[in-house]
């Protein structure tokens, strides 16, 4: 039994089901077909039906510049999960990442070496190798980016979850030239982490998007041994007396009722709905739960949380219309490019298309490249709801945003992202009641450690040496000064106006982790310690954070959860392969039938639009 279909939950549903009956149970629906529409995302975040639409609470050292200091946590809320509201970035981290886990677990299953298959066997690549060169001569033209060595991608026979590089990337070059000018490399940040730039894949398959539904759910939607409980919202755990996990209480359509499980119960709820439901089901920190009662004591569930803080070198111009402007740009013919070419403004939901790694000074002081900075390009420019748009998606304050935006509406320009992806401070997760509707009490505690701070600052400031590079000034690329009346008593691009800028603007990236940390609420086989028949397996069993987009490393931890299962139920019931009943065929079949529903959603979608107009 499986409690979650996000973007893990969807990778076990379709290994385990290969052989085992499966229930899957998920608080949200199908997706909308309009989440295949990359550019479409942006419109579910924080709509109820399909976000969670979490935030934190009140931040002290951060958040001055939203709304109440709290800072806005999308969530996605069906089978599919994050991995339809993400913006698809596939990037799996530094071997050092991997490593540090297995260091800590004391399991060498978790080291880069050992995860690099898991990392392998989901994906498609369709990437540009080296050995083809006349490919290379083309897209590496085209796209600026390093070509790849396919020892590091496989031949994927088994992967289901497509990565390609984006069609849409206003000012990649631009990035990646920045980059090289101030004598940084060009790198493949999948293959060889280090300090670089290089361009960003994604899970797209021909422009649309490919996340865990498309990927791993779609293609078996036949399997009468996989039944998914879609709008099924667990609220507890059932522990037994002897402290087995042996069913769970949910609610569907507003009944309650019990589903037990035969074998073992997966929680893969995410990290802010794993933790919350372990706590439900008693199980967590004994001061935290004395109302509820205490089945099973476990001091670090909810501890730990890490995320990924980020913030924006802004307002930037440019004088050419070589960004995305929503308005100009979201046309009719480009709609009709994605529906047939899969190409176009519509197949990115960021206008992001390139990034760097740069390890800070503190890091340097090590002698060993681990990055703790990642820089994007989000190539956007600056129309006329854009302080709007932020503030429902960002949870800005509209007033203090206004102050820096709306000197430069209705121009062509872009963001630098700057990102700290080695985080020091540590945040927690609290349940708010026992209610299980309650919103959980997030506190990531943002930019309390004064190392975090100063690493985004160096980002900061290398960020503006890249707008004053040579590619972005021949676009006359301009980092603006505007007055902003709650860092104007710092000189201009200070350490002082710095920081007070990251404090009001610093916004998550969306990749909470480690709320049930490996080594400390699971074992390395990811078994709920002092609990039998639970595991856990998605973004909050990470030990520590990886330093890249989370949706790839969820992905393989599922894949090794998937491995560790049937392992051992493999062992104990001598399962045949000759149960196998799935095929590559079937899968085929039902990527072409899903295509062609979509295609006809697409032309129906067309014929409203044009109504409209
Ligand atoms: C806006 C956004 C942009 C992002 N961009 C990127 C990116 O570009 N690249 C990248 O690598 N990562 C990105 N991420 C992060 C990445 O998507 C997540 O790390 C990843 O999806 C986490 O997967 P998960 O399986 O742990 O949880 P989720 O995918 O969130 O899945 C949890 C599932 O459990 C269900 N659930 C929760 N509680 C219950 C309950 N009580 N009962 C039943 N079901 C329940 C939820 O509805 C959900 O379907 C982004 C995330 C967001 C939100």
């Amino acid at each position: 039994m499986e409690i979650g279909a996000g973007s893990s939950g969807c990778v076990l549903a379709n290994r385990l089901s290969k052989n085992s009956k499966v229930l899957l149970l998920e608080a949200g629906d199908d997706p909308l077909a309009i989440q295949s529409i990359p550019a479409g995302a942006l419109f579910m975040i924080n709509m109820p039906e399909w976000d969670w639409s979490y935030q934190t609470v009140p931040q002290s050292t951060a958040g001055f510049g939203m709304q109440d200091r709290k800072i806005n946590w999308p969530r996605g809320k069906s089978v599919g999960g994050s991995s339809n509201l993400n913006y698809m970035f596939y990037l799996r981290g530094n071997r050092l990442d991997y490593d540090l886990w297995g260091n800590i677990t004391k399991d060498d299953t978790w080291t880069f070496e050992n995860v690099l298959p898991s990392f392998k066997k989901s994906i498609v690549y369709n990437g540009r190798f080296v050995e083809n060169s006349k490919e290379i001569n083309t897209t590496y033209l085209v796209y600026g980016s390093a070509p790849r060595r396919r020892e590091h991608y496989g031949e994927s026979t088994y992967g289901n979850m497509y990565v390609e590089s984006r069609p849409y990337a206003p000012l990649r070059d631009e990035f990646i030239d920045g980059g090289k000018e101030l004598g940084y490399d060009e790198i493949d940040a999948n293959a060889d982490q280090r300090t670089g730039f290089g361009d960003i894949e994604a899970n797209i398959r021909n422009g649309a998007r490919w996340g865990s539904y498309s990927a791993f759910i779609q293609p078996i939607l036949d399997r009468t041994n996989l039944k998914i409980a879609k709008f099924s919202h667990v609220t507890k755990i059932k522990i037994d007396k002897n402290g087995r996990a042996v069913g769970v209480h949910y609610i569907q359509h507003g009944v309650a009722k019990f589903a037990s499980a035969k074998r073992e119960i997966i929680l893969s709820a995410g990290a802010v709905d794993s933790p919350k439901l372990l706590m439900l089901s008693g199980i967590g920190p004994k001061d935290h739960l004395e109302s509820l009662g205490v089945k099973v004591e476990s001091e670090h569930v909810g501890k730990h949380l890490q995320d990924h803080t980020a913030v924006f070198l802004m307002p930037n111009t440019i004088d050419q219309p070589k960004s995305l402007y929503p308005f100009r740009d979201f046309t009719i013919d480009q709609l009709w490019n994605f529906m047939i070419n899969g190409k176009g403004v519509f197949t990115n939901p960021s206008a992001a298309g390139a990034q760097a790694f740069f390890s800070s000074s503190l890091v340097n002081q090590t002698g060993v490249d681990w990055p703790d900075l990642q820089l994007y390009m989000f190539g956007s420019g600056h129309h006329e709801t854009v302080v709007e748009d932020f503030a429902r998606i960002q949870g800005f304050n509209a007033t203090v945003l206004d102050q820096i935006l709306s000197p430069v509406v209705g121009r062509d320009g872009f963001y630098i992202v700057v990102t700290l992806v080695r985080p020091h401070g540590r945040g927690e997760i609290l349940i708010r009641d026992r209610n299980p509707f309650s919103h959980p009490l997030i506190n990531p505690r943002y930019l309390e450690h004064p190392k975090d701070m100063k690493i985004l600052i160096e980002g900061m400031k290398l960020a503006v040496k890249l707008v004053e590079t040579t590619p972005f000034q021949k676009l006359g690329a301009r980092h603006h000064k505007v007055p902003f009346k709650q860092c104007d008593h710092h000189e201009w691009k200070s350490d002082g106006y710095w920081e007070c800028f990251i404090r009001h603007f610093a916004f998550s990236l969306y990749h909470p982790t480690s709320t049930c940390s490996m080594g400390k609420v699971v074992d390395s086989r990811l078994r709920v310690i002092g609990v039998n028949g639970l595991r856990v397996a998605d973004a909050s069993i990470m030990p520590i954070i990886v330093n890249a987009n989370t949706n790839t490393p969820t992905v393989m931890i599922a894949e090794k959860a998937a491995d560790f299962i049937r392992e051992y139920w493999t062992a104990q019931y001598q399962v045949s392969e000759k149960e196998l009943f799935y095929t590559k065929k079937n899968e085929e079949h039902c990527f072409y039938t899903s295509r062609q529903n979509f295609k006809i959603l697409q032309i129906l979608m067309l014929h409203a639009y044009i109504d409209d107009t």
